[in-house]
């Protein structure tokens, strides 16, 4: 019999798109994070459009693994208690509210957990962190936001060295102590919530990997974007391939309790 394929739940942005003053809302999921795990994780990417709170258990169950993407957008300052720093940036108040109670569901039913760059604040976010809502202000830290007016390959290129957690799966994605990555993110990690271990580090001291303490599966993320172009990169892929590996894990439990679901009596 055929397996189905792995479902991997990426949560969408919400963006009004438009132009002569006449915007609509609009529910968006980029390629290039759809294509990554297509390519990558070997599974099929959903995105559930307006999903909400009251859903998640619901459709939790029918996946196999959850993604949270990056996004031009922040996650609003008043999640760990300040002002919006920047009110030029753009906000997904929607996507936040998926995503932060999203994220402490995969971590209590122990479904497999990605997250990217926005993806990754929201973590941190969720599981009782702070973020720095403009990295480059902090003293000793460099900038980490991309050439905005580059073409993309200029964008999305290696830009700093990360270190890697002696001992941690990140050093063997990476076949050593350091590798280079990409990094498009103008806020950052500033209390580490007490439930999350760093996992990498940029020079200046900045987090660029997490995992979540005492995870059952798979339960990562990243500041960097290793969608770009992953099946060129074996550190990007090897994230992707690890994920993979997680969901897999989980749909054979999910098809073995369906299973059993359907032939019990009465
Ligand atoms: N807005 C946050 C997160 C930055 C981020 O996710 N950038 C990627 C946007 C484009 C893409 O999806 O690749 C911040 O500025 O830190």
């Amino acid at each position: 019999m055929k397996m189905p394929p792995c479902m991997v739940w990426l949560p969408a942005d919400h963006r009004l798109l438009g132009d002569h003053g006449h915007q609509m809302p609009f529910l968006l999921l980029g390629d290039k994070y759809a294509r990554a795990v297509k390519v990558g994780v070997e599974a099929q990417p959903v995105m559930f459009p307006l999903a909400d709170v009251g859903d998640i258990p619901e459709l939790l169950s029918m996946v196999d693994g959850v993604m949270l993407t990056g996004s031009p957008s922040n996650v609003h300052p008043s999640h760990f208690d300040e002002e919006v720093a920047d009110p030029s940036l753009p906000l997904d108040p929607v996507r936040d509210t998926l995503t932060l109670a999203l994220i402490k569901a995969c971590v209590h039913e122990g479904v497999p957990l990605l997250g990217i760059c926005r993806g990754f604040q929201e973590i941190n976010v969720a599981l009782g962190g702070t973020l720095h809502q403009r990295v480059h202000e902090v003293p000793g830290r460099m900038d980490h936001r991309e050439p905005k007016t580059a073409p993309f390959e200029e964008q999305y290129a290696p830009r700093h060295p990360i270190h890697l957690a002696p001992g941690s799966v990140f050093e063997t994605w990476a076949g050593g102590p350091q590798v280079m990555v990409n990094s498009l993110h103008g806020q950052g990690i500033h209390r580490l919530a007490d439930g999350l271990e760093p996992m990498a580090q940029a020079p200046d001291g900045q987090i660029e990997a997490v995992a979540v303490r005492g995870a059952r599966t798979f339960a990562y993320a990243v500041q960097f974007h290793p969608e770009w172009r992953c099946w060129e990169n074996p550190f990007y892929s090897a994230i992707f391939a690890a994920f993979g590996h997680a969901c897999r894990q989980r749909r054979s439990l999910r098809l073995q309790a369906a299973d059993l679901a359907r032939h019990r009596p009465g």
